[in-house]
């Protein structure tokens, strides 16, 4: 059994223009009940006991982020994102310390609970690689071809949707992570970079209803979930 990290910084990626979502302003900056999408998962993260920092990457044309309340807390940090959500996540680990664990989580999750947050970091005494939260599928999976033709049923054992947060040792997140991305590895999240290396993170089981809000009809849902969280 490994040692709970001693430091925990969070990462949130939060430089996208949420072009799926088709709205007039950046998603992540769009009302949720009382507040912006950013600001409910700011809230979570900066009022976790185990979180030390929580280190935001926004667009470097962001006009938006400095008028969140969130903006002033202590424990907040901002750093300029890339042109991929790969890349944002990098400059927020180059900022990170390299003795600490990182838990990367997207702004565009609101719906994140202490309870999956406590999970995954538990996580590390088991799997000193890391984890990422996940949730198993529940439909019957189909892959079709370019006219949207059913060619197969995608076997659904063992087959999760990656949620984050994704809980990773900072240095060696972040060497994969360069190293994977100068090699042009797709990196749509952090366990795939770590994958790219040889290294198998494990899943940790989380709440379905941690949906990442991309398309218009996940603002309803998203707003339900809120509202009734336990
Ligand atoms: N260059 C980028 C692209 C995305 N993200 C962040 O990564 C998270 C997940 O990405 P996604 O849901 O795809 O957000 P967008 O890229 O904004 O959406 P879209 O792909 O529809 O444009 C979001 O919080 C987004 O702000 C980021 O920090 N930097
Ligand atoms: C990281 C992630 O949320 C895990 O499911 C997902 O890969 C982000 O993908 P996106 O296309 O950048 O939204």
């Amino acid at each position: 059994m490994s040692q709970t990290p001693k430091q925990i910084i969070a990462i949130v990626p939060a430089a996208g223009i949420g072009s799926r979502m088709g709205a007039e302003i950046p998603k992540q900056y769009l009302m949720l009940n009382e507040q912006t999408i950013l600001g409910h998962t700011l809230d979570c993260l900066l009022s976790h006991p185990k979180i030390d920092k929580v280190i935001v990457a926004i667009n470097p044309s962001d006009d938006y982020f400095a008028d969140l309340p969130q903006a002033s807390h202590p424990k907040l940090q901002c750093v300029s994102g890339g042109k991929e959500r790969a890349d944002s996540v990098l400059a927020g680990l180059n900022l990170a310390d390299e003795g600490a664990w990182a838990l990367v989580h997207d702004a565009a999750r609101p719906c994140l609970t202490h309870q999956d947050i406590d999970k995954l970091i538990a996580s590390a005494t088991v799997h000193p690689q890391g984890a990422i939260l996940a949730a198993p599928v529940r439909d019957t999976m189909k892959r079709t071809n370019a006219e949207g033709v059913i060619t197969t049923t995608v076997c659904r054992d063992q087959l999760w949707h990656a949620l984050t947060p994704q809980f990773f040792p900072v240095k060696a997140l972040t060497h994969h992570l360069t190293a994977a991305l100068a090699a042009g590895a797709l990196i749509t999240d952090e366990a795939s970079a770590m994958e790219w290396a040889g290294i198998m993170p494990a899943v940790v089981t989380g709440r379905a209803d941690n949906i990442k809000v991309t398309h218009p009809d996940d603002l309803q849902l998203a707003s339900l979930f809120l509202k009734n969280s336990i």
